[in-house]
């Protein structure tokens, strides 16, 4: 019987900034925000630079490095991005802890697939050496298809992060448990090829407990949209105080 390992929370604070945007008065701050959030629990914090800055700006990047930097207790800081656009500069510039790279369009509506192996193996490569050189862990953005993972660890990748946009849709359905087999599958196979395994998109209180609980050895899970909506009536810190309990949580019964 293997340990469960002890899933991170990561908050992004991506919709922070896009209500910050709204207007030119810097609140709500996004560095008031991952001070909060830590304070409260969370053992990191995860941002999307977007090309456009339609939310998270190059100073956002920046001040976010900062606050994490000089956090009294090891708290981990992500940089989300596409490494053919803007990624590579954040993370030469500020070496976050990891570096997720997502295969997104510079005017994507959010992000939605992951990469492909073996079409984005070769490009992939230089650049995943380049992070790991510079001490940044390396995790790929990947759609839960378990042949896929021993392609993403050949390429050097430390982990990868399932997009879990796919479950989140079937939660409640029906299909939940076909859905909760094809992560548990592909987690399992990425953690046979020597990658540990990350979660993210559209991960809520609701789906969340169930997720974890049915998928094996998630390291950290990225959480920004439902996290900032459910902050928004509980505020920061109690939002992640509720998150930690979802991802401390176990249903009754095994696979749902
Ligand atoms: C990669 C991923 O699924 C999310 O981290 C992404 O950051 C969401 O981006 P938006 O917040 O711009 O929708
Ligand atoms: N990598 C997923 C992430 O950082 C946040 O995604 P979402 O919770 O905003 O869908």
């Amino acid at each position: 019987m293997t340990t469960p390992v002890k899933t991170a929370l990561s908050v992004n604070l991506n919709k922070v900034a896009l209500i910050r945007n709204t207007r030119h008065l810097g609140i709500p701050s996004v560095t008031r925000a991952a001070r909060l959030c830590l304070e409260a629990g969370a053992q990191g914090i995860t941002v999307h630079p977007r090309p456009d800055e339609r939310h998270i700006r190059a100073d956002d990047v920046e001040k976010l490095a900062e606050v994490v930097a000089t956090w009294p207790v090891p708290r981990e800081f992500n940089i989300e991005g596409n490494p053919f656009h803007n990624l590579m500069e954040f993370v030469r510039k500020y070496r976050p802890h990891q570096a997720t790279f997502v295969p997104d369009g510079e005017d994507q509506f959010t992000s939605d697939h992951g990469w492909s192996f073996p079409q984005d193996a070769e490009r992939l490569r230089p650049l995943i050496a380049e992070c790991k050189a510079l001490g940044v862990r390396v995790s790929l953005f990947m759609d839960p298809i378990p042949e896929q993972m021993a392609a993403a660890k050949a390429v050097g990748a430390d982990r990868v992060e399932l997009y879990t946009e796919p479950y989140a849709a079937a939660f409640g359905t029906p299909e939940q448990s076909v859905q909760i087999r094809q992560y548990a599958a592909a987690a399992q196979a990425a953690q046979a090829a020597g990658l540990g395994v990350n979660a993210g998109h559209d991960l809520s209180l609701r789906n969340l407990t169930p997720f974890v609980a049915n998928v094996p050895g998630v390291l950290e899970v990225s959480i920004g949209h439902a996290f900032v909506t459910d902050a928004l009536e509980l505020g920061y810190a109690e939002a992640v105080r509720a998150y930690l309990r979802s991802l401390a949580a176990r249903p009754d019964g095994v696979l749902l």
